[in-house]
């Protein structure tokens, strides 16, 4: 579904992207891991088209993605950026059907599942950030896109609001399309997710199952930690020591 040709973006002392090849089918969840600094939103902007300066091809569904205009791209493209200050103080309601503009019957199905219905009447300046996140979120999903880009979709959020957007991301994926998430939690991640991008200093070290990439020698060489991993029913857990002691 999703073709990544030789990416590349320019950076201040080194490349933010470089040499990214990748190939990634539909229906698909697929975290963006990786130490901070790393290159993952720069990633995800790349793939969301608003790096004018990015180098090399994207092919969504074959078509020449970059090239495609910013309203043909609209119809296939959910993006929830890393950080997004909404400008305007508006109603949460109006906040998410701010670009789908979808029925008032269809909006209060999305605001209940994105446990938004109790704040659909107050302004983005009376609702916590982890509530404004939420809502950020359900306007990204509310047209149903095939691709969703997400960065760092959890963070701030509640641990039961974080399994319940992560179980949602999961299901927006094999329902609509391709889904990627720069996610920091790699325990929320391998739980999650069906195939883990781990990259550093701006490339693409490893792509693949879970497990796969969340290799003793990963951790160390892009995380600089050690782990110990324990699995339990479905979930997973894991206690992470820093190879280098902390110093005071
Ligand atoms: N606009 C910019 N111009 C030049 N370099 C940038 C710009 N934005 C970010 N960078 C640099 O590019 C590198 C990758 O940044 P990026 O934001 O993609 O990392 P990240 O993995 O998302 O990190 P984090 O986990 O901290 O959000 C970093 O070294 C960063 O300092």
């Amino acid at each position: 579904m999703l073709e990544l040709d030789d990416l590349y973006l320019a950076g201040i002392s080194r490349p933010r992207l470089q040499h990214i090849n990748l190939k990634l089918t539909s229906n698909q969840l697929i975290g963006v891991i990786g130490a901070n600094g790393a290159g993952k939103s720069s990633l995800l902007r790349g793939i969301a088209a608003v790096e004018p300066q990015l180098k090399g091809h994207i092919r969504l569904k074959h078509q020449d993605w970059l090239r495609l205009s910013h309203r043909q791209r609209q119809k296939y493209l959910g993006y929830l950026p890393q950080t997004e200050a909404p400008e305007w103080d508006i109603r949460i309601d109006e906040l998410v059907n701010l670009s789908a503009q979808v029925t008032h019957s269809q909006l209060m199905k999305h605001l209940e599942k994105y446990a938004l219905l109790t704040l659909k009447e107050r302004r983005v300046s009376q609702v916590s950030g982890g509530e404004r996140q939420r809502a950020l979120l359900a306007r990204a999903t509310l047209s149903e896109p095939q691709l969703l880009i997400c960065d760092e979709p959890v963070s701030g959020l509640d641990v039961a609001h974080q399994l319940t957007i992560m179980q949602q991301l999961h299901n927006h994926a094999r329902t609509h399309g391709l889904v990627l998430a720069a996610i920091h939690d790699l325990a929320l991640a391998a739980r999650f997710c069906d195939s883990l991008l781990l990259m550093h200093n701006g490339e693409l070290v490893q792509s693949g199952e879970p497990f796969e990439v969340l290799t003793e020698k990963n951790l160390a060489h892009c995380f600089g930690v050690q782990a110990e991993w324990f699995c339990k029913d479905n979930g997973v857990g894991w206690i992470p020591t820093p190879l280098q002691a902390v110093k005071d």
